[in-house]
């Protein structure tokens, strides 16, 4: 399925990094128009390092939602959200908005927070809410970009599998392409059509889902072995077995 379908974007042995530093040497792969692909591999693996490399080539076509948020504590869901959309409006549109909300802006907004469960906090300020209630803010604002492609780092990490599970479905439902990182390879297998894998610097993992075991993705995590080691990144994601 997932060869017949147009590539957005080809990696073709790019070395991707930070300034000098190269963390995924050589790099090959293609995203391809309609894929769901799930980005797997230890921390410091490089899995923000190839998100951010495919939204500076993919540009305005794709929605971000970053690992750390990059929410405004101080200032109201609705607020925050808004903010997917800032560069969008003139800059007495934005000032006029943070006095007095604009009423289709709130509207779509509002609509966004109802489907995320966070019904009745438009107003509250994101530093008084829980992690897994900013998470879904952080969603609300990438959904609100309105884009044709997304991409997220962890965004379905701090909250527990069945929220996990419809937070993809609402991120789907307005998205036909995605790359997300994550760390729940049971997610990875059942709600994907396709895997990446990192490991030591390399994709050593780029299959379709339905291809692939959990054995195959448990080998992307040295201490897979290793019961202490191996529980906790999925006690954080609240996935893994
Ligand atoms: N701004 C930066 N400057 C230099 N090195 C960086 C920078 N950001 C990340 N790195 C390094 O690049 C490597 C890959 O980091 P990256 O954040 O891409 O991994 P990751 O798989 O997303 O990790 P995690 O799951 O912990 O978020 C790490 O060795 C990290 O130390």
């Amino acid at each position: 399925m997932g060869d017949s379908r147009r590539p957005l974007l080809c990696l073709d042995d790019v070395d991707l990094g930070h300034g000098d530093r190269v963390v995924l040497p050589g790099l090959r792969l293609t995203l391809r128009q309609g894929e769901r692909v799930a980005l797997l591999g230890p921390s410091g693996a490089g899995k923000s390092t190839l998100l951010g490399a495919l939204r500076g080539r993919l540009g305005d076509t794709a929605a971000w939602c970053p690992q750390q948020h990059g929410l405004v504590p101080q200032l109201a869901v609705y607020h925050n959200v808004y903010m997917g959309r800032l560069a969008e409006h003139s800059a007495l549109a934005n000032l006029w908005n943070l006095v007095r909300p604009l009423a289709r802006p709130w509207r779509q907004v509002a609509e966004l927070c109802d489907a995320l469960g966070l019904e009745g906090l438009m107003r509250r300020p994101v530093g008084q809410l829980s992690g897994g209630q900013r998470q879904r803010v952080a969603i609300a604002r990438a959904l609100y970009q309105q884009r044709a492609l997304f991409l997220g780092d962890e965004p379905v990490a701090s909250v527990d599998p069945h929220q996990a599970l419809r937070l993809l479905a609402l991120i789907d439902a307005r998205h036909a392409t995605s790359v997300i990182a994550l760390h729940q390879r049971e997610l990875a297998l059942t709600h994907f059509d396709r895997v990446w894998g990192l490991r030591d610097g390399r994709l050593v993992i780029d299959a379709s889902a339905r291809d692939l075991t959990l054995a195959d993705l448990d080998a992307l995590y040295p201490d897979a072995g290793n019961p202490v080691a191996s529980a906790s990144p999925g006690d954080e994601a609240g996935g893994r077995p």
